[in-house]
């Protein structure tokens, strides 16, 4: 009889199973591990700002790099129902969501659009004769497309159309449609639904599509916590068209702290690997060194550690911020949600960038080996890239941010600003002045006064092509390679500064030795992102060249004196063997047994002579073919 931890670690390696072997085994594991969070779940109430602990226990349980078919339901279908959802809604289906009586994915994206919603071409067009909406997927493009859990595995689905009523576009809308018989789990008449096939990675999401030939709803089936349709088709609009983007942001918030976990898998099994691989002699006549000893190994390895530290202080500042304004915008107050939305833009586009940035450099910073699956590197690599696109294209996200950012430009004479722009009124407030000096602040204020002149910039250049006779969003596109830059200016100053400052209350209750090394990890993020954005520092601020070889100097510094606590900086995220799941970061450190035991396994290596010698090889070698 098999232990939980052997059905759910044990078998064949996903890598050796087919496409159709590999989801019917991640459902199995699934079943399994959400039966242990369902009881968890029992025992707490569940609203959107505890269910996150909740998410960190799935996502964190999520034992497979390919992901889970469960992963939509958990990450969309329920916080948009708790965002979006009134209360009789959730009082009918939230609970079934929770205890996974029935099982959800969120469809929006379609073949033919994904980031821009508002020409999403589905359709809800009310009939007021029988209170119901017809669901319609007008043209092959209007399928979705890329809904997790839809393709085999959810029975409902949370679908975003173009309302219509009495013959008018009341724009993008939430439904909650059922797709699937709850007992035969056969698509429901009118609905074509199916699985996308293999992609990068995330092969155990189930991504589906789904197309809608007139399928009727009730009209309460339409989410109704914001905008309303009457019963005689009257449409009532939200206090704000934005909030129905709300389930948006929440995600977002939750991807950075994906990021985080991600990155740490990948800097774990890449420190540990370095600590035991020995390769080349420093100095002749001496025994080989461990990779972690050549400074290019620590330029890879240990910003990766830095920058990993950075971002889960950034999250944790991110979901408090999410918090604090969730519940302003319960009350009513929207007076911040353009803000949070930017934030959240931002953070998700740069955690994810530099995970993905990081995670690949963790590959490459294992050689051959951490080429092999069994290194976990290639799949985490997979998943970091995907977390660039899904939840809002990266490109896309920061350009949310710029425009946030003009706006705030053009007011930052009108009033006080929010906390996360407050420091453009600082940096361009008159009388002040900076000149730069090597340290933490110095730096923080560096990037402060770059992202406060890009913007400056961007909204002149944007006034000087209007007036010259260019369309706004013709000098928008003009210039929006200045606007990426500017948003990512804007949050790279955010994540130092957030990192310096909560690092530093953190450390006032840490000892002396902690205290020390986490602030080597502050320096260290920071002379890095300034090493990597000298040109704009030479642009805007007075930056000299031999600041600059003093930063050098101070980089290679912090490398040497981290060095000596890089494997306990990884140990202490303590991911255990079994969700780490890598040859190469194993905690005990046995790497070329490992990998040895995993080749073995291969299905290639089950008999001596593969079937292919006898069929192929041999008349081909006998010049018989
Ligand atoms: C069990 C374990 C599983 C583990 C599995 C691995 C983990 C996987 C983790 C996560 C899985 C994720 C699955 C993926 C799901 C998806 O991808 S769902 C689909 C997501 N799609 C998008 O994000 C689409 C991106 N596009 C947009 O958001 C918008 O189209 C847009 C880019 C913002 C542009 O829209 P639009 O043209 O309408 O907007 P603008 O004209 O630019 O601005 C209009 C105003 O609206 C404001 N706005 C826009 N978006 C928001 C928002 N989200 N919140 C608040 N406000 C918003 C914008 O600021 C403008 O306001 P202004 O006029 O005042 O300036
Ligand atoms: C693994 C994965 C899981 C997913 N899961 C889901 C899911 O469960 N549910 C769901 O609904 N969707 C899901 N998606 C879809 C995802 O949300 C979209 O892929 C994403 O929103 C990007 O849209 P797109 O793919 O249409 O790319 P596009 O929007 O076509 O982007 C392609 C390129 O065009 C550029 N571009 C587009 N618009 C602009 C613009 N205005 N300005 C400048 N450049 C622009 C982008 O920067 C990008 O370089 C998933 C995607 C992936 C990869």
């Amino acid at each position: 009889m098999l232990t939980k931890r052997e059905e759910l670690f044990g078998g064949t390696p996903d890598e050796y199973l087919s496409h159709k072997e590999k989801y019917e085994n991640s459902t199995r594991k699934a079943v399994i591990l959400f039966s242990l969070l369902r009881k968890i779940q029992e025992e707490n109430n569940t609203d959107l700002t505890n269910y996150r602990n909740l998410l960190s226990g799935v996502l964190g349980a999520s034992i497979s790099q390919d992901g889970s078919p469960f992963g939509l339901h958990y990450i969309m279908f329920m916080p948009v129902f708790m965002s979006q959802a009134d209360e009789e809604q959730q009082e009918r289906w939230l609970h079934r969501a929770l205890n996974c009586s029935i099982i959800g994915s969120y469809a929006q994206t379609e073949l033919g659009h994904g980031t821009f919603i508002r020409g999403l071409e589905t359709t809800a067009t009310y009939d007021p004769s029988t209170q119901e909406f017809v669901l319609h997927s007008p043209t092959l493009t209007s399928y979705k497309w890329w809904p997790g859990g839809l393709g085999n595995t959810a029975n409902y689905c949370i679908v975003i159309a173009q309302l219509y009523s009495k013959g008018e576009c009341h724009g993008i809308h939430s439904f909650i449609v059922q797709v699937r018989d709850e007992d035969t789990h056969m698509p429901l008449p009118g609905i074509k639904v199916g699985e996308i096939g293999v992609k990068m990675g995330l092969n155990a999401v189930n991504n589906g599509f789904i197309g809608f030939e007139n399928v009727r709803i009730p009209r309460t089936n339409m989410l109704m916590k914001h905008a309303k349709i009457l019963e005689d088709g009257t449409y009532v609009k939200s206090k704000n068209s934005k909030l129905i983007y709300g389930a948006m942001v929440f995600v977002r918030v939750v991807i950075v702290f994906d990021s985080v976990n991600y990155l740490a898998k990948a800097i774990t099994v890449a420190t540990r690997y370095s600590a035991v691989r020995r390769q080349s002699q420093l100095k002749e006549g001496e025994p080989e060194r461990q990779i972690l000893d050549y400074v290019t190994q620590q330029d890879k390895i240990l910003t990766a550690i830095a920058g990993c530290f950075a971002m889960k202080m950034n999250a944790r500042m991110l979901w408090d911020t999410f918090n604090v304004i969730n519940d302003q915008l319960h009350k009513g107050n929207m007076e911040r949600l353009g803000e949070l939305h930017a934030l959240a833009c931002c953070l998700k586009a740069i955690s994810t960038s530099d995970s993905s940035l990081f995670t690949a450099r963790c590959r490459v910073s294992c050689g051959g080996h951490g080429y092999m699956v069994s290194s976990t590197l290639p799949a985490t690599s997979a998943l970091t890239t995907a977390s660039c696109t899904y939840e809002g294209d990266n490109t896309v996200l920061l350009l949310q941010t710029a425009r946030f950012l003009l706006k705030t430009w053009r007011q930052i004479d009108t009033g006080p600003l929010t906390p996360t722009v407050e420091y453009l009124k600082t940096v361009s407030a008159p009388g002040f002045s900076y000149k730069w000096e090597n340290s933490i602040e110095g730096i923080i204020r560096g990037f402060q006064i770059v992202s406060m002149k890009k913007i400056s910039s961007c909204l002149n250049l944007m006034t000087a092509k209007v007036m010259s006779g260019m369309s706004q969003a013709d000098a928008w596109n003009t210039i929006s390679i200045q606007l990426v830059s500017a948003g990512e200016s804007h949050c790279r100053a955010i994540v130092i500064s957030t990192f310096h400052e909560d690092m530093s209350k953190a450390m006032r209750s840490m000892s002396a030795s902690l205290a020390e090394v986490m602030g080597q990890l502050v320096e260290l993020y920071a002379v890095y992102w300034t090493l990597e954005r000298l040109g704009d520092l030479l642009e805007y601020t007075s930056i000299s060249g031999a600041d600059v070889v003093k930063l050098r100097s101070w980089y290679e510094e912090l490398l040497r004196k981290i060095r000596p606590n890089a494997v306990g900086l990884v140990d202490a995220f303590d991911i255990i063997d079994e969700l780490l799941q890598s040859t190469l970061g194993a905690y005990d450190g046995r790497v070329y047994e490992r990998l040895m035991e995993e080749a073995l396994k291969s299905p290639l290596n089950a008999e001596p002579v593969n079937q292919s010698f006898h069929k192929y090889l041999k008349p081909f070698m006998q010049g018989k073919l």
